[in-house]
């Protein structure tokens, strides 16, 4: 199995609100793109190709190691996944698909993803458990109905992927269609999605509360930055 991975990064942050393109935020020090793929290298993923916005070429490259491809993402993460696939390597079979702004990705979350894939999977995501109550509100702000938490759960990245799946499912998406993951694109074209373990360690910087939380965790954790996880 030759794994390769596509890193998102491409987005702004908008709900961040930082002076620079989420991606570049520096964690302890080193921008969050550095920390994502990182992770995946130290999981098992042979090669790395980073989608980022067209302008900060310069920036990322200047971040990330020699070895990572960087191409230009687009205007959605659908869009900006779709050019990632299009720089894969020739030899990969098998693409993790993951967020920048996921930086603490656990390597065993890596490896579970790619264990399933070795299993046999098509298409693989590392899920949690919903912790709250659920609802449906209403368009007046009301409760509209409880909704049973048990069969939720929270989708995290990187979600894995048979190469041929994956690329036969972007082909069939019809370009301007945009959905929020990379799962939703297979199971548009009929692909069954595995369920693995996800990690709370591996949450998204979303809101600058979760920025905090990571320095945190890394503080707590005792990395310097070279991979303590
Ligand atoms: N056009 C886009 C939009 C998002 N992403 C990437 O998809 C991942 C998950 O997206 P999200 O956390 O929602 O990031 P943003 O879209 O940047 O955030 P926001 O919605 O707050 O602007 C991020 O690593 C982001 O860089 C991307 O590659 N290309
Ligand atoms: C892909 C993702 O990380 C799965 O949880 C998530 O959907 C991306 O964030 P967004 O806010 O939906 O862009």
């Amino acid at each position: 199995m030759h794994a390769a991975a596509i890193v998102a990064a491409a987005g702004s942050g908008s709900r961040l609100g930082a002076d620079r393109p989420k991606a570049l935020v520096l964690l302890a020090g080193r921008p969050l793109v550095a920390w994502a793929v990182e992770g995946l290298l130290v999981g098992g993923v042979a090669d790395v190709v980073v989608t980022v916005p067209a302008i900060e070429r310069a920036a990322f490259a200047a971040v990330l190691p020699s070895t990572v491809r960087i191409v230009d993402g687009g205007d959605t993460r659908t869009a900006s996944v779709r050019a990632g696939l299009a720089a894969l390597p020739r030899e990969a079979d098998v693409v993790l698909v993951h967020d920048a702004a996921r930086p603490l990705t656990p390597p065993d979350v890596v490896a579970r993803v790619l264990g399933a894939l070795t299993a046999g999977a098509q298409a693989v995501v590392p899920v949690l458990p919903v912790v709250d109550t659920t609802i449906l509100v209403a368009d007046d702000g009301t409760i509209a109905e409880a909704v049973p938490r048990a069969p939720l759960r929270r989708v995290q990245t990187p979600q894995g992927f048979d190469r041929g799946t994956l690329a036969a499912a972007y082909a069939a998406l019809p370009v301007g269609t945009e959905l929020t993951d990379d799962a939703a694109v297979v199971r548009a074209a009929g692909v069954p999605v595995v369920t693995v373990p996800g990690d709370e360690r591996s949450a998204k910087v979303t809101v600058p509360h979760d920025l905090t939380l990571a320095e945190l965790a890394v503080t707590l954790d005792g990395s310097s930055g070279t991979v303590a996880r």
